[in-house]
């Protein structure tokens, strides 16, 4: 039987690693004082799809209830979370989850997340516990080879504010610079001044270590927003050199991948490859459909891909019983005596060499024994 685009079985090792990384984010969120959260799979779309939180229904496994209404299989945890939490009392609080979203503008149509949200928090405290609880956990699963990139949205909006685009033109114009598309940008703003264009052009390249926040600090000198947001990312470089992780970069011309983003933007990269293992950022916008003043930030990680970039454990030894019908209880008595390997009756010898010892079982005395071969 075939699956449809977008699913896939897993086996072995991966599901190994899926689980070790789910049982290091619980320890890892629990000693930082998150409280686990969970939501429903199945919600109303108009969680996601609202003019606020913005996402795109097309891309959502969907379908309409009894009553008419379209339901989705979870999206995202953020909005999901965002719901559930609403009409709780407005206090400081941090949320931890695991499970699956379903998107169809993916790789695979399921992917499994770990997320934290932080909200009710000072904004530059919540960014720095989503940002150091990143990388304690990257730490705790021994992936050391990584890069964590910030960026911001406020550079690209308030860059695009004297060009007073509609939101098509604006939406056409994000999708050129996330795809670091210059000619795309140039042919989009045709029309519009010189100036601007070219400094957006240059925006597409604005990336790399601090010496591109003293490069902008120096352009935009005379602009008081675009400086306040460089000494935001620089005061969270800071604080992240100081913890001892200098494996950071900026990318200035980085546009919101999720509508709901207002504020910092983070993502880790896997070196070897370049994945992306996590990507998170500020969201205080998404309360204001639940007619709520706050500040929210999260991050999730993609669960599929860290189990991928683990390394493989390095498994206890493993035995092989050879018995018959008439001896099988005896080999399974004999499980508790190794209670530190991997147990396996046969009784027949397959696959000899997965195994570093095979017993079988001899009558000695009209008693059963169970020796090395
Ligand atoms: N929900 C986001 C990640 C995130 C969590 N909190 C904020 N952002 C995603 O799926 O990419």
């Amino acid at each position: 039987m075939f699956l449809p685009a977008g699913s896939q079985d897993e086996t072995g090792v991966q599901i190994a690693n899926r689980l070790k990384a789910s049982e290091v984010f619980r320890k890892v969120t629990e000693k930082r004082n998150f409280k686990a959260i969970s939501t429903p799979v199945v919600e109303y779309a108009h969680t996601f799809t609202n003019e606020i939180a913005g996402m795109d229904l097309q891309s959502m496994l969907k379908w309409f209830n009894s009553e008419g209404e379209i339901e989705v299989l979870r999206p995202d945890w953020t909005a999901a979370v965002a719901r559930a939490i609403a009409k709780q009392h407005h206090a400081f609080q941090k949320w931890s989850y695991q499970g699956s979203v379903f998107r169809m503008d993916k790789d695979g149509t399921e992917s499994r997340q770990a997320g934290i949200e932080i909200v009710h928090a000072n904004p530059f405290l919540g960014e720095s516990e989503c940002l150091l609880t990143a990388i304690q956990y990257l730490k705790e699963l021994e992936i050391e080879e990584y890069v964590i990139e910030l960026g911001h949205t406020g550079i690209f909006e308030q860059m695009i504010l004297p060009l007073q685009l509609n939101q098509d033109e604006e939406e056409a114009l994000r999708l050129a610079m996330h795809e670091k598309r210059m000619d795309l940008v140039e042919e989009l703003l045709i029309n519009y001044s010189d100036e601007i264009k070219q400094d957006l052009v240059k925006l597409i390249d604005a990336y790399g270590g601090i010496d591109v926040i003293s490069h902008y600090e120096k352009v935009w000198s005379g602009h008081p927003e675009l400086l306040a947001i460089l000494q935001h990312i620089r005061k969270l470089i800071e604080l992240l050199e100081a913890t001892g992780v200098s494996e950071v970069i900026v990318d200035l011309g980085r546009v919101k991948n999720l509508p709901y983003y207002d504020g910092a933007m983070f993502r880790g990269f896997v070196t070897k490859d370049g994945s992306t293992c996590f990507s998170g950022g500020r969201y205080d916008r998404l309360y204001k459909q639940f007619e709520q003043e706050t500040t929210a930030v999260g991050l999730a990680f993609d669960v599929d891909l860290l189990a991928q970039h683990m390394m493989v454990e390095n498994s206890c030894s493993r035995a092989c019983i050879l018995a018959t019908p008439e001896t099988h209880a005896i080999a399974e008595k004999h499980r508790k005596e190794l209670p530190e390997e991997i147990v396996d009756i046969q009784y027949e010898l397959q696959n000899e060499t997965v195994y570093n010892t095979i017993y079988t079982i001899v009558r000695d005395n009209n008693q059963y024994k169970v020796v090395k071969r």
